[in-house]
C-alpha cells in the first residue's frame, strides 16, 4: 500500500461513491474511501476488542509506503459498531481500496491492495506502484426524498416510557437513562446517499459527517480521538432549542448553562467519560466549566477533554474502554443499559455506537453515531434520536427534543 501527497483543493464528497459513500469529514477535512479490499465483521460483547485485535494483526503485517505520515495516511479502516452487546446488527471495519484524505490543508491519496497467500513474495507496493487514479468530481444531484413516520414506538408510547423512566429514577433505581425513538422511511431512488451526505456536510459543517456501510449522519459528539499520543473527546449532554431572534437565542444558551437539570445530566456524562479514559492516560484535563455548543438546530452543553496517552492504546482500544458513555446510555451504566433496552423496546443497531476510522499506527477519530440513520440494502431507512432522562425530565419536552434532533437527518432526506 502506498500513500502519496497530492495537490488537491476540491471538496472530497463529489468524488465519493454515489450509492454507497464512505465518508468521514469535519469542516471539509477528513477521509473519503472508495471500494473495499477487506471487511472485518464482529458482533456481541467482544465486538470492539475482536475488531481491534484483527486490526492490530493486519497492521503488523502490512507493507506500507507512507510518504505523508499524518494521522489517516497509510493503512486506514472506516468502522461502525453496534450500540448494544445483544444487538443483531453487525459491527464492521472496512478497508477501502482508495483513501482520499485532507488534514491541516495537506491532501493525500492512499491505494491499498491485499496480498494473497501465494504472492507473499511479491512486494505489495508493486501493485500499488502506479499512481492512484482519483475519480473526477461528480456533478451535484438532488437529495433522494424519504418520507419518515414513527417506527415501532409511537410518540405517545415514547412519552409513557419517559414517564416510567422518571418513576424509576425517583425510586432510586438509577440516576440517568437515555431513551430514544425511531423514524422509519423508504429510499426508492437509485441515486444513493452521496447527495444526502453532501447536504449534511453543507448544513452541519462543525459536526463529524459520516457515511459507513449505510450508516449516515452528522454527529457533534467526539467519542475519542488519538493523534500521535494525544487523546481528546467532546462530551455533550443537555440540550435546548435555538431562539428565534438573537436576544432570545443568547438567553436560551444562558438558561441552558444555568439549568440544574441539564447540569446534572451533563455532569454524569462527563464523569463517565473521564473515569473510563483516565486509566489509559498519563494526564487528562477537562474544561473546568461546561460551555454552550451552538448547532444550526439546537444548543448543547459541552465539555472538552484533552490528555496524553499513557499506555500505548490504539483509538480502537479507547473506543472499547469508553463505549457506551452516560451521554447515550445513562448512570449507572449497567442498570441504564437494562432499563433502556426494556423501555425503548427496539434494537438500536449502530445508533449511539462508535463510528469513525483507525489507521495502522493506532491513530483515529471516533464519534458517537447520533443525528443519523441506517440505510439497509432493501432501502429501509431508520433514523434515531434520544434524550437523557433525569429526575425532573418532562415527557412532552423530551419528545420535542427528539424532534429537534431528527431535523438534520430528516432534512438531508428532503423533508
Ligand atoms: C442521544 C442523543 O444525544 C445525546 C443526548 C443529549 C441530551 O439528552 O441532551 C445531548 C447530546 C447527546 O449526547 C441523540 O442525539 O440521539
Amino acid at each position: 500500500m502506498r500513500t502519496v501527497a497530492v495537490d488537491e483543493t476540491e471538496p472530497l464528497i463529489p468524488r465519493a461513491d454515489p450509492r454507497n459513500p464512505l465518508v468521514w469529514l469535519r469542516r471539509g477535512e477528513g477521509v473519503v474511501g472508495l471500494g473495499e479490499v477487506l471487511r472485518i465483521e464482529s458482533s456481541g460483547p467482544t465486538r470492539v476488542e475482536d475488531a481491534a485485535a484483527a486490526w492490530t494483526e493486519l497492521a503488523a503485517h502490512a507493507d506500507v509506503d507512507d510518504r505523508v505520515g499524518l494521522p489517516g495516511t497509510g493503512l486506514v479502516a472506516f468502522g461502525a459498531f453496534a450500540f448494544a452487546d445483544e444487538s443483531a446488527a453487525t459491527s464492521v471495519l472496512l478497508v477501502p481500496e482508495i483513501v482520499m484524505g485532507r488534514r491541516d490543508g495537506r491532501a493525500w491519496v492512499t491505494r491499498i491492495s491485499l496480498a494473497t497467500g501465494d504472492d507473499e513474495a511479491q512486494d505489495v507496493s508493486d501493485e500499488a506502484s502506479e499512481d492512484p487514479v482519483i475519480p473526477e468530481p461528480a456533478p451535484r444531484r438532488k437529495v433522494p426524498r424519504v418520507t419518515f413516520a414513527p417506527g415501532s414506538v409511537t410518540p405517545d408510547a415514547y412519552e409513557a416510557a419517559v414517564a416510567e423512566a422518571v418513576r424509576r429514577i425517583d425510586a432510586g433505581d438509577l440516576s440517568k437513562v437515555v431513551l430514544a425513538r425511531q423514524l422509519v422511511g423508504e429510499l426508492h431512488e437509485d441515486d444513493g446517499l452521496r447527495a444526502t451526505i453532501n447536504r449534511l456536510a453543507e448544513d452541519y459543517p462543525d459536526t463529524w459527517v459520516f457515511a459507513v456501510d449505510g450508516l449516515i449522519g452528522a454527529s457533534p459528539e467526539t467519542l475519542v480521538r488519538v493523534d500521535h499520543g494525544q487523546v481528546s473527546a467532546r462530551v455533550l449532554a443537555g440540550t435546548t432549542a435555538r431562539g428565534a431572534g438573537e436576544a432570545s437565542d443568547r438567553e436560551r444558551a444562558a438558561q441552558l448553562l444555568e439549568s440544574p437539570k441539564n447540569r446534572e445530566e451533563h455532569a454524569l456524562a462527563v464523569a463517565s467519560a473521564v473515569s473510563t479514559l483516565e486509566p489509559h492516560t498519563a494526564r487528562l484535563d477537562a474544561s473546568p466549566e461546561p460551555f454552550t455548543l451552538q448547532l444550526p438546530n439546537l444548543w448543547h452543553l459541552a465539555t472538552d477533554l484533552k490528555g496524553t496517552l499513557g499506555d500505548g492504546s490504539t483509538a480502537l482500544d479507547l473506543v472499547r474502554a469508553v463505549h457506551p458513555t452516560a451521554a447515550v446510555a445513562g448512570t449507572p451504566r449497567k442498570v441504564a443499559l437494562a432499563t433502556l433496552a426494556e423501555l425503548e423496546g427496539f434494537d438500536r443497531g449502530r445508533y449511539a455506537g462508535p463510528v469513525g476510522w483507525v489507521d495502522g499506527d493506532g491513530d483515529g477519530e471516533w464519534a458517537i453515531a447520533l443525528r443519523c440513520a441506517q440505510v439497509d440494502a432493501d432501502g429501509t431507512v431508520t433514523a434515531y434520536a434520544g434524550c437523557g432522562i433525569v429526575h425532573d425530565s418532562a415527557p412532552a419536552a423530551e419528545l420535542a427534543e427528539t424532534v429537534m434532533k431528527f431535523q438534520p437527518i430528516v432534512e438531508a432526506f428532503g423533508g
